[in-house]
């Protein structure tokens, strides 16, 4: 079966994604116990955004969260690398361009957008399968507007690193498991344990976004930790 490694190869990803596409919104509900939801609704809130704002919603998939970002008028580009997400998702929208949300396929290495277009930029569950974080980080900064805002939710670890250990060895085994029952891809949920054991610490993400140039960093914990939300500015 098709699956990433830690190298994250953009080929093995983007294809590990179209392999998994067509249940992958079924398998989030299932794994996080439903807690997707309200991890969702607080990268909405964090990006409150508004009409006449244009999002940008990198990594989307299959857009489970793209639409909610137009629930006060505002327009969102739904991108991603993985043409089985973003089809998944079109067709569940009724088209490419439906309900305030506009599907681009691209690759969070080199956006296809030009300095300085969107007012908003947010990443739900998708840098760590970046397979250079740091430049995608620049890349999406480079395409925001000065005063613009950066929302990033993704798995993260808990405080008390012992608690943290058990949850991995717990999503080591139980994913793969729970995954056999539901998906056509088993061991793509392998590589989801995986890419989150490895993945930086909070602090340390925070880091990487300062490094990448985004100011006013500041991150909160959704679940104690299991989900972090990241919030920067482009301040220049
Ligand atoms: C776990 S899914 C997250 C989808 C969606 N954001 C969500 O919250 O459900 C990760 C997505 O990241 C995308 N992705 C990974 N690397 C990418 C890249 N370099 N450029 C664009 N998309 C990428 C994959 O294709 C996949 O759709």
């Amino acid at each position: 079966m098709t699956r990433a490694e830690l190298d994250k190869d953009p080929q093995d990803v983007a294809a590990m994604f179209d392999t998994i596409a067509s249940r992958y919104d079924l398998l989030n509900s299932v794994l996080t116990l439903g807690w997707e939801r309200r991890w969702r609704k607080a990268v909405v809130d964090a990006v409150d955004a508004y009409s006449g704002e244009l999002v940008l919603d990198l990594a989307a998939g299959t857009g489970t969260s793209s639409e909610s970002f137009t629930r006060k008028g505002a327009r969102v580009i739904a991108c991603d690398f993985s043409l089985g997400m973003l089809q998944v998702g079109a067709e569940r929208r009724g088209g490419a361009s439906r309900r305030g949300v506009t599907v681009v396929a691209g690759d969070a290495l080199a956006l296809p957008f030009a300095d300085e277009t969107f007012d908003a930029v947010t990443i739900s569950f998708g840098l760590r399968n970046v397979q250079d974080a740091d430049r995608a980080l620049r890349e999406l900064r480079r395409v925001t507007k000065v005063g613009g805002r950066l929302v990033i939710c993704e798995f993260s670890h808990l405080p008390v690193r012992p608690l943290d250990r058990i949850l991995a060895k717990g999503m080591e085994i139980g994913l793969p498991l729970v995954a056999r029952g539901f998906s056509d891809n088993p061991d793509a949920y392998a590589y989801l344990s995986e890419s989150i054991a490895a993945w930086p610490d909070q602090r340390a993400l925070a880091r990487q976004l300062q490094a990448a140039g985004w100011s006013r960093v500041a991150w909160r914990n959704l679940t104690f930790g299991v989900v972090a939300l990241h919030r920067a500015r482009r301040e220049d």
